[in-house]
């Protein structure tokens, strides 16, 4: 990873990178020219990790080098079947198949997105390794710290971005960690005197002291110790067991915790700790009939157990919520919003509503409905797989780039892969559902065990990751678009338009079913985010086996540029109405539209100097506006006016802070026609008469009638909007609690009750 200040250093960096990636591809298969001496491998390294610390503190974005351009898959050879090699049995470039090196750290490692150390062989040879991928949450040193010794399966060889050499780990499945005692251990570095034997209650003893100072590995490492030695079927091992399926409890590792309440309960059924810890995994793993089984077990024999009755009843919640997808949205948002800068996870179910997976035909797999649905109805709330909230505390912000696609990724992406590698190691059972999803040409390994243990291919991760994760915020109904129009680009944010297809610096997560949803540029669904829920409700009526479909970009930009990223980061071609359309249409069309488009998007720093001044520029700005909607020759119903958004947005938000009401209310209803509305006044209520496009942006359109209705007078109209206006959000925003926090400053000023 490489960290940089200054926007011009983003280019230099990648020239470098391509210019010493081309060079270690002609090194392929032979040995290094020059192998630094022991005493200056440990001084760089010892003097590189002071300065990568003060470097990774003052750094406002990272280049994560987690870049795919040599993808070589994990070993899935068994250790007894591999030969042992030595340092200098290494050639470059290669994944070494058939062998492993054996290796002892001879410092204390460092970190930036790997775990970097130096290591020697039998022979006294050194190098330097990098371990990818392993837990955050874990002190690098309690991982490989001094002296630790450590095989590395099929080691792959590599040139490093300095010029130097590496072994480099990228499969948490091709480093086997030894402790003292193991036999594979040479004579040599085995610990002298020999430790004392130990007694499965030291290791008990030893756990519960790592436990006390929430170090839940260690402690769950020394309670495996103690397990090793203890006889089966003793009260030891009972005790063992329930103190480890506590710890991992903490460490997420739900199906591990389990297990090992499962195997107290085959000796005593009622045994009251196991009972709870085992309703509690399966309370985290979304099963809450069998927790609720396990809790009404449990509560038979010890009534008045408190832990119990409350998880019971939360248990209750979830089941209740799992059937119907009524969610206290209120509730959650606000817990969501007391998270502050914490990690958070929403304690509520997963509701999967009138939808199922299907054939799409050329698309693959795809999402559709099992009977009609209707405008704003609730089809999914989905919760994350895993998700890296950018607002989290400890958020690894980078930009992941591909040198061979020439593509980048703005977000929390590369924290992502590296967190979902570990509950794929650690809970096997669920990392079946995430495995389902896509991968593109991805050539996957065979197997799925090995040596007992589960094997991860990072690189796999990385492609399901890349084709299935979406962009995401905690709350993106606090994004108020009316506050946030005159912001200036940061240039961090600059620098994220120019590497990401988004052009939008984003968390990332993972969700599982709605990654079965296609693409439209023109959805039938809209995506929301609370917390770590997806929410998505269908964003017009949508007959009975009709393909639910999202939209991927969310761009305004022309055709040509949203397939050239369609092509490049998802590998299909869009043929929705709305391209086939554009694609028709000729070029001089679209050129003199995107030309006026990027004139009336410059002109929101003319506007804003003159905002202070009688309303100047306003006028070429509504003559913009109008050039822009005299390009198009296809009815709006057929083919929404997209680009117009943003310039529509900027005139209209200049002309409610001018106070020209009657102009924005004309103008406002115009727009949303322009988009594909027909909105019509029915019995003394405003309906939807034609679904248009729609996404958060298009609610400020709605705002703007709404005050502007207000503000000249009209406060009948104000109000039929307002209540359009909050069924429309709700489809945008997931929920319609939010609404009034959002809006409720700028409707209140303009008269519109709030209530
Ligand atoms: C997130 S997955 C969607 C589910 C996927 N179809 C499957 O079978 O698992 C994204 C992939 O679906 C396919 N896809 C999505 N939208 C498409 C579209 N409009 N046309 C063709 N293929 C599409 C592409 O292969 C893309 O890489």
């Amino acid at each position: 990873m490489f960290a940089f200040e200054q926007e011009d250093e983003w280019s230099v960096y990648l020239n470098r990178a391509e210019i010493i990636f081309k060079a270690a591809e002609g090194r392929k298969g032979q040995k290094p020219l020059f192998k630094p001496s022991r005493a200056s491998l440990i001084y760089s390294h010892n003097s590189f990790s002071s300065q990568a610390q003060a470097q990774a503190a003052g750094a406002t974005l990272n280049i994560s080098s987690n870049i795919a351009y040599n993808e070589h898959p994990p070993c899935i050879a068994p250790f007894d079947t591999l030969e042992k090699k030595y340092l200098e049995d290494l050639r470059l470039e290669l994944a070494h198949r058939g062998s492993y090196v054996i290796l002892r750290a001879v410092v204390n490692p460092d970190r930036l997105v790997s775990i970097s150390t130096i290591a020697e062989d039998e022979n006294g040879e050194v190098e330097t390794v990098q371990i990818y991928n392993q837990d955050d949450r874990r002190l690098p040193v309690s991982i490989v710290p001094e002296g630790q010794v450590f095989i590395v399966k099929e080691p792959f060889f590599k040139m490093t971005f300095g010029g130097g050499t590496s072994i480099r780990v990228d499969h948490v499945s091709d480093i086997i960690f030894l402790d003292g005692e193991d036999e594979r251990v040479p004579e040599k570095w085995r610990p002298r005197p020999r430790p004392l034997a130990r007694r499965p209650l030291d290791w008990k003893e030893d756990g519960n002291r790592f436990y006390g100072r929430k170090q839940y590995f260690e402690a769950a490492q020394c309670y495996t110790k103690g397990l090793e030695l203890a006889e089966p079927y003793s009260e030891i091992e009972r005790i063992l067991l329930l103190n480890r399926a506590q710890a991992y409890l903490e460490l997420g590792y739900t199906e591990k915790a389990l297990a090992d309440a499962d195997k107290v309960l085959g000796q005593d059924p009622l045994n009251i700790k196991a009972l709870y810890r085992s309703a509690v995994s399966c309370y985290e793993d979304g099963d809450y009939e069998s927790a609720k089984a396990r809790l009404v077990k449990l509560l038979k024999e010890c009534p008045e157990n408190k832990d119990a009755k409350d998880r019971l009843l939360r248990t209750f919640r979830r089941l209740r919520e799992q059937r119907s997808g009524e969610y206290e949205f209120a509730k959650m948002r606000n817990e969501v919003k007391e998270w502050g800068n914490k990690k958070g996870n929403l304690d509520c179910a997963e509701y999967v509503g009138p939808v199922r997976v299907g054939h799409a035909g050329s698309k693959g797999r795809g999402l559709f409905t099992t009977r009609d649905v209707k405008f704003g109805e609730l089809l999914l709330c989905s919760k994350a797989f895993k998700v890296c909230h950018k607002e989290a505390e400890g958020a690894r912000f980078t930009i992941l780039f591909n040198l061979k696609t020439k593509n980048g990724q703005s977000g929390t992406h590369s924290q992502l892969v590296q967190e979902l590698i570990q509950i794929l190691y650690h809970n096997p059972k669920k990392a079946k559902r995430f495995y389902e999803l896509t991968s593109g040409d991805y050539e996957r390994v065979k197997g799925e065990m090995v040596d007992g243990l589960p094997i991860v291919d990072s690189h796999l991760v990385m492609r399901i990751m890349l084709k299935n994760c979406f962009g995401c915020a905690r709350l993106r109904a606090l994004d108020d678009p009316l506050e946030n129009l005159f912001k200036d680009p940061t240039k961090e944010d600059k620098i994220i338009a120019e590497a990401s297809p988004t052009g939008r610096a984003e968390g990332s997560g993972i969700w599982i079913l709605p990654s079965y949803m296609n693409h439209s540029c023109w959805a039938n669904s809209v995506r929301s985010f609370l917390g770590d829920l997806l929410i998505v409700r269908a964003a017009r009526d949508i007959p009975e086996g009709e393909e639910i479909t999202t939209n991927y970009l969310q761009s305004e930009s022309r055709v040509e540029k949203r397939q050239k990223l369609f092509r490049s980061q998802w590998a299909f071609e869009c043929q929705c109405t709305l391209c086939e359309i554009e694609t028709a249409e000729s070029d001089e069309v679209k050129d003199k539209r995107e030309e006026l488009v990027e004139k009336a998007l410059k002109f929101k720093v003319y506007l804003e100097q003159s905002l202070t001044k009688v309303g100047k520029g306003i006028e070429p700005m509504i003559k913009l506006v109008k050039a822009i909607e005299a390009t198009y020759s296809t009815p709006e119903f057929l083919y929404p006016r997209v680009p117009l958004i943003s310039p529509t947005h900027i005139l209209h938000t200049f002309l409610v802070r001018k106070q020209r009401p009657r102009d924005v209310l004309a103008l406002a209803k115009g727009a949303l026609n322009g988009l594909g509305f027909k909105i019509q006044l029915k019995a003394g209520k405003l309906v939807i008469e034609r679904y248009g496009y729609l996404h958060f942006p298009i609610i400020s359109f709605f705002v703007h009638v709404i005050t502007a209705a207000a503000i000249s007078g009209q406060p009948s109209t104000a109000m039929l909007w307002r209540d359009l206006t909050i069924n429309v959000y709700e489809v945008v925003a997931g929920e319609r609690e939010s609404f009034f926090d959002v809006y409720g400053r700028a409707l209140l000023e303009a008269g519109v009750p709030v209530n």
